[in-house]
């Protein structure tokens, strides 16, 4: 840690590594796996822990105001989600001109490339990956965080079997009661009171878009399509879609008591996760040992067994006590922090 930190304030190659974009604070930069409107989307490495990360670059410059005030919601609502089924938050590092945002990397693509690439999947596998998002979402509205683009684009692959939901580009606080007014998230997935009202319900919409994402996963097509907005708003008033017959019966009530046009006689998640169609399904627990920047416990404060397993490794990193206690009190992110948290997050994965 010493030597790292060291390099990077006096090392000559380092320092040209950082100017030619291809290192930034403790991690190094590689080939770009994704881009966005106001984003670009590189492979990482952690040079201490050699964890692969993702790191969204964006540009400061280009940023307006209500870009950034996205970028810091998406910030915060990540940072305080921690489940095995979303993407996670490290560590932000910002420059004169750059924000990077480092998460960590789930490298097996979209769910929305593997359906249009090798068509619906088998129910069973459906069934599998569609409560993984199920118990995402019910973590983010516990915390009463709404996502508002929930849609298989937004829907990654760690491994085979395991999906990690993330974008929280237009995530937002919002208690169950309190209307929202802006329209968020793609067409195809919106609810129709996003068209029709001047405000909703952002959980009933982040539900509405649960239905259109599994009726997409076990068919292969969305189940409102039209050329143009119109269209596909009409379509989506009127409910107007068609259930192959290859779907199941009880896949095909599943959808139907999602996609109900009045937002209060849409099934909750907890009803959802006791439909016939998701009877004997597995749903992973948020993970035990919440940690953004706030939350890390002194050595004082007895942390758990995850947080002193953590403080050994960091230890074994060149990391000692007192440069954490200095992180914590500085309040505010620093490569402690963020190497903390790439540990931790390792040995929860781990578990
Ligand atoms: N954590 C991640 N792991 C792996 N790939 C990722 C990760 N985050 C983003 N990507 C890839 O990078 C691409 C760009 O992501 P980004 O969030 O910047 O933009 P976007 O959501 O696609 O577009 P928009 O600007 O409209 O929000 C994604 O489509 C995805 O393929």
């Amino acid at each position: 840690y010493e030597r790292l930190s060291y390099e990077s304030l006096h090392n000559q190659q380092c320092m040209k590594d950082i100017v030619l974009g291809r290192r930034i604070g403790f991690y190094r930069l590689k080939e770009q796996i994704g881009s966005g409107n106001f984003s670009q989307v590189r492979l990482g490495t952690h040079l201490l822990t050699h964890n692969k990360v993702a790191v969204k670059i964006l540009d400061k410059i280009r940023m307006e105001h209500k870009v950034r005030r996205l970028l810091s919601r998406e910030i915060s609502t990540m940072e305080s989600l921690h489940h095995p089924n979303i993407i996670r938050f490290y560590e932000m590092i910002e420059t004169l001109s750059k924000i990077f945002i480092i998460m960590e990397y789930a490298s097996e693509g979209e769910l929305y490339t593997r359906v249009s690439s090798d068509g619906k999947l088998p129910e069973d596998e459906a069934k599998m990956i569609f409560a993984q998002i199920i118990s995402a979402v019910q973590h983010m509205h516990n915390k009463s965080i709404i996502h508002r683009d929930l849609k298989a684009e937004n829907v990654f692959f760690a491994n085979r079997v395991t999906v990690k939901v993330g974008d929280f580009g237009f995530s937002n606080y919002c208690e169950p009661k309190q209307l929202l007014s802006t329209f968020c998230g793609s067409p195809p997935y919106a609810a129709p009171e996003l068209f029709n009202e001047s405000s909703y319900y952002g959980m009933y919409v982040d539900i509405w878009a649960l239905g259109v994402l599994l009726y997409f996963v076990v068919v292969g097509h969305l189940p409102f399509r039209a050329d143009t907005i119109g269209i596909l708003k009409k379509c989506i008033n009127d409910c107007d879609m068609e259930i192959p017959e290859h779907v199941s019966g009880a896949c095909q009530f599943l959808i139907r008591s999602i996609l109900r046009l009045e937002p209060t006689d849409r099934l909750t998640l907890d009803e959802i996760t006791r439909t016939e169609w998701m009877n004997g399904c597995h749903y992973p627990k948020a993970l035990s040992s919440p940690s953004n920047l706030e939350t890390i416990p002194k050595l004082e404060e007895h942390p758990s067994e995850e947080h002193l397993e953590t403080r050994r490794r960091l230890y074994e990193l060149g990391i000692s006590e007192e440069h954490i206690t200095y992180a914590l009190n500085k309040q505010c992110r620093s490569s402690v922090a963020g190497t903390y948290q790439i540990v931790l997050h390792q040995i929860q994965k781990d578990k």
